[in-house]
This record gives structure tokens, C-alpha cells and sequence, in this order.
């Protein structure tokens, strides 16, 4: 294993996953494999990348940086040379951690400093510009992720928020510096080294930007980001001879399917309106739900009732809907309860059957992938920039997307469907 990354929850695992076994031409990607959890086991021979979920970033620091280091330990025994550490694109965190207490205890394991931040993701709308990051045209704070359930994002001054999180100075590589090419990148990252900045913002507002990037820190054991940091690594290891590059093959997975969303993201609560349109929906009455009057069998037998039609269930609300029930029942009471309802609806819906599941929000994807017992999926094709198929490596099979809560056009959850019964060999 030749990269390895460590990610703090699950649909950005599969995000950079497939930023990596997609590459980008002529080269093309690595082998990759998503893990769920970390291993019990050594890895196939034949992994180039292997990425670890986690579900880190909304859990305490202290445990977040126990469960990081265990990642490292492991990818560092498969023989990675480099390590990336991935968090979301829209960064998300709140002032007690976990990407600042993260970041810098992997630096201090790996003896590094100067270790690139950058949550750019360009395809997604996300650039970070002085230091600032953008979702769209605008400031983060503006987005709408002011209004995250977990941690809302009320500042886009990414270095602002680091030292919130008590990582001592970040520094940054500014656009311009930037725009001076690879050598003056590498000088200015080795300047922040030496001034003892243990992380170094870099702004990034095109693709373009992530390759220079990539090409500065080629031989940087560690890197930190959205999955756009990843975007020119498998070609400095093919460009090296070090991996052949191409695509992955997998295979395409029938059967009953199920899409489950507990995202309350903008972008997801428009997809699940356009769903709405011509597929089933079951609107989950979250009073209900905390009253213990709707349970896991609810939905199950609603998905059960609406085979083969693409059922949606989802509890998503809108953000003063949200305010309200946190109000009343507690922030994390809310969000565990139904993080473990749609668990146990997945459950049970994957034991008596079900081979498609789609689940929209990183939360509860992570909560439902625990639940089904998978311990690691190959990368299939893109479904919307950020999103693979995920098809599990052993078991019965299974296919999966989980979809980012802002990612996916409005067509996303049918599409998603398809995708999983039409992944081909012939597909990437
Ligand atoms: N109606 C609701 N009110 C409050 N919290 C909710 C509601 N619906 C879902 N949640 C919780 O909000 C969180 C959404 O986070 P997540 O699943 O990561 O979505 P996203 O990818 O959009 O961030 C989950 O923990 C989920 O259980
Ligand atoms: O970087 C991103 O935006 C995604 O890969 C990601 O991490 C998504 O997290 P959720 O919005 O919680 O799904």
C-alpha cells in the first residue's frame, strides 16, 4: 500500500476514495478499498490506496486523535508512504475540535511540520481564497452551514477556526504564492516548518491549484483536506513507477433497494423534493420518533410496501424545524435517536434481502454502515462528483452510495440506484 488516508466520517471516505481510484488522465487512479473501521487485518497485496473511515469528527477530540493514531498505525504497517487526513470540504467542526487536535497530533507522530490544510474541492463549489472558504459564491458562514445540526459553521476564516481548536499558529500559502509554482510553494511550506506553524493553510480555487499542490508535496508523508488534496497523488506515485494507474473493475449489484436520508443539508433537502415528484416518500415524524410512537418497523415495512419503486424515507427538516426539535429533546439526543433508527431500519432491511441501499447524510451513513456488519467496499463509477458506487468486498453483496449531505444533483437518489445495478465492468 502505497497512500493511505484517514477519514472522519463515511461519505467522505467514499468522496476521496473515489477522487483516488478515479485519478485523473492520462494516468489514472490507484487500486483503492474503503475500509470500515480499522482493519483487523492486513490488507489483499493488490491495494495501492486504502482509506479508513472513521466516524471521528463529531466525537470528542481526545477520542478523535486515539482513533486517528490507531488509523496511522495500521497504514503505516501496509507500508504507506504517505498519509492524508481527510475532513469535509465545508470543514466541518466546531471550536473544541477535531480537525485542528487531529491534524496536529498525526504531524507530531509523523515527526512533520508545515503540513498542508486545504478543504478545497473545486467540482463541489468549495475554493478557499486568503484563507477564506467559499461554498458557491458564498463565504461559508453565509452557505448554509451556519445552520448545521452537528456543528454549524459561522466562520470562514479557516485559520480563524484552527487556532479556536488550539493548534498553535497556522500559517498560509496564499493564491499568489501559489501561482509562483511548485519551488516557491515547497520554499514557503518550509518556512512555515521552520517557524514552528505545524499547520499551513493553502488556498486553492481551481483544480488546477490542487495539482500544484499536489506536485509541491509530493514527497510530504502528510497532507490534510477536503478529497480535492487528493486529486494529484496517484499520478506523483505512477509518474514514479511506483503504481500502474487505470481503473478498478466491479461488478453490478440487483435486488430490492432502499434510500435512507437523515441529511438536513440544502442540496439533499431539494433532491428529496425532486424525488418526491415520482417515487415514494415516508416523511419520518421525528416527535414521534423521540415519543417512541415510530420505530425502525415503520420503515421497514414502508420500504417492504414500495419494492422496486426507489422508496425514500428520510427525516431531513428544514433548519427551523431543526432549532425546534433540538430545543426540545437536545442536540445530540435528536440526532443519535434517529442515527440509530435508520441503523436498525438498514439492519433489518439488508438481513431479510435488501442489496441497494442509498443513504443520504454522513452521520447516518456511518450509523447504518456500522450497523450491517461490511468491513470494506471496492470504489465502482461516479454517480455525481464525490459519490461512488460502493460494492462490499465479501459477503452476500452489497452496493451502497452514500451521499455527502450537500453533494448530488436533484436527480442524485434515482440515479444512485441505477448506477449500483448498472456498475459494469465496461462502466469506468
Ligand atoms: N429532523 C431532524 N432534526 C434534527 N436532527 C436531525 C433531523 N434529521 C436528521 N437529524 C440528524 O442530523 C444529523 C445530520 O448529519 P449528517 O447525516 O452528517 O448529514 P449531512 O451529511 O447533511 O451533514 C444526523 O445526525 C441526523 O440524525
Ligand atoms: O468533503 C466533503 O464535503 C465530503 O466528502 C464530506 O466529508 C461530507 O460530509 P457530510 O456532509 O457529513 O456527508
Amino acid at each position: 500500500m502505497l497512500l493511505g488516508v484517514i477519514a472522519d466520517d463515511f461519505t467522505g471516505a467514499s468522496d476521496i476514495a473515489n477522487t483516488i481510484a478515479k485519478g485523473i488522465a492520462p494516468e489514472g487512479g490507484l487500486r483503492t478499498v474503503q475500509y470500515l473501521g480499522v482493519p483487523a487485518a492486513p490488507a489483499a497485496a493488490d491495494v495501492e490506496a486504502g482509506v479508513i473511515s472513521l466516524k471521528s469528527r463529531s466525537i470528542p477530540a481526545a477520542e478523535a486523535v486515539a482513533q486517528s493514531l490507531a488509523a496511522l498505525d495500521w497504514l503505516l504497517a501496509q507500508g504507506c508512504r504517505q498519509i492524508v487526513f481527510k475532513y469535509c470540504s465545508t470543514f466541518d467542526s466546531t471550536p473544541e475540535g477535531n480537525i485542528g487536535p487531529v491534524g496536529v497530533a498525526l504531524a507530531r507522530r509523523l515527526d512533520v511540520r508545515g503540513v498542508i490544510a486545504c478543504p478545497a474541492f473545486p467540482d463541489a463549489g468549495r475554493s478557499v481564497y486568503m484563507g477564506h472558504l467559499f461554498v458557491g459564491n458564498r463565504l461559508l458562514n453565509e452557505s448554509g452551514m451556519e445552520h448545521h445540526p452537528l456543528n454549524p459553521m459561522t466562520d470562514p476564516d479557516l485559520r480563524r477556526w484552527l487556532a479556536r481548536q488550539g493548534t498553535g499558529p497556522v500559517g498560509l500559502i496564499d493564491w499568489p504564492t501559489l501561482q509562483r509554482g511548485t519551488v516557491a510553494t515547497r520554499a514557503a511550506l518550509d518556512a512555515a516548518a521552520a517557524r514552528g506553524e505545524q499547520l499551513v493553510i493553502a488556498d486553492a480555487i481551481r483544480n488546477d491549484d490542487l495539482l500544484a499542490l499536489a506536485e509541491a508535496c509530493a514527497d510530504a508523508r502528510l497532507l490534510t483536506g477536503g478529497s480535492g488534496i487528493a486529486l494529484g497523488l496517484p499520478r506523483n506515485f505512477i509518474r514514479r513507477g511506483a503504481a500502474h494507474g487505470g481503473t478498478p473493475d466491479v461488478r453490478g449489484i440487483g435486488g430490492p433497494e432502499a434510500i435512507l436520508v437523515g441529511s438536513c443539508s440544502r442540496a439533499t433537502r431539494a433532491q428529496i423534493e425532486r424525488h418526491r415528484a415520482s417515487h415514494p416518500v415516508f416523511a419520518i415524524d421525528v416527535d414521534q420518533v423521540m415519543e417512541g410512537r415510530l420505530t425502525a418497523q415503520d420503515i421497514v415495512a414502508f420500504i417492504r410496501a414500495n419494492r422496486d419503486t426507489a422508496p425514500l424515507a428520510y427525516s431531513s427538516s428544514d433548519p427551523d424545524q431543526v432549532a425546534a426539535l433540538q430545543k426540545k429533546y437536545g442536540r445530540e439526543t435528536v440526532a443519535h435517536t434517529l442515527d440509530a433508527l435508520f441503523a436498525s431500519a438498514a439492519k433489518e432491511l439488508f438481513e431479510s434481502g435488501t442489496r441497494r441501499i442509498v443513504v443520504g447524510g454522513g452521520e447516518t451513513s456511518g450509523a447504518v454502515v456500522s450497523a450491517l456488519g461490511i468491513t470494506s467496499f471496492r470504489i465502482g463509477p461516479e454517480i455525481d462528483p464525490g459519490v461512488p458506487v460502493l460494492v462490499s468486498e465479501a459477503g452476500a453483496g452489497l452496493g451502497m452510495a452514500l451521499k455527502s449531505g450537500n453533494f448530488g444533483a436533484e436527480d442524485f437518489f434515482a440515479k444512485a440506484l441505477d448506477a449500483i445495478s448498472g456498475t459494469g465492468a465496461d462502466a469506468r
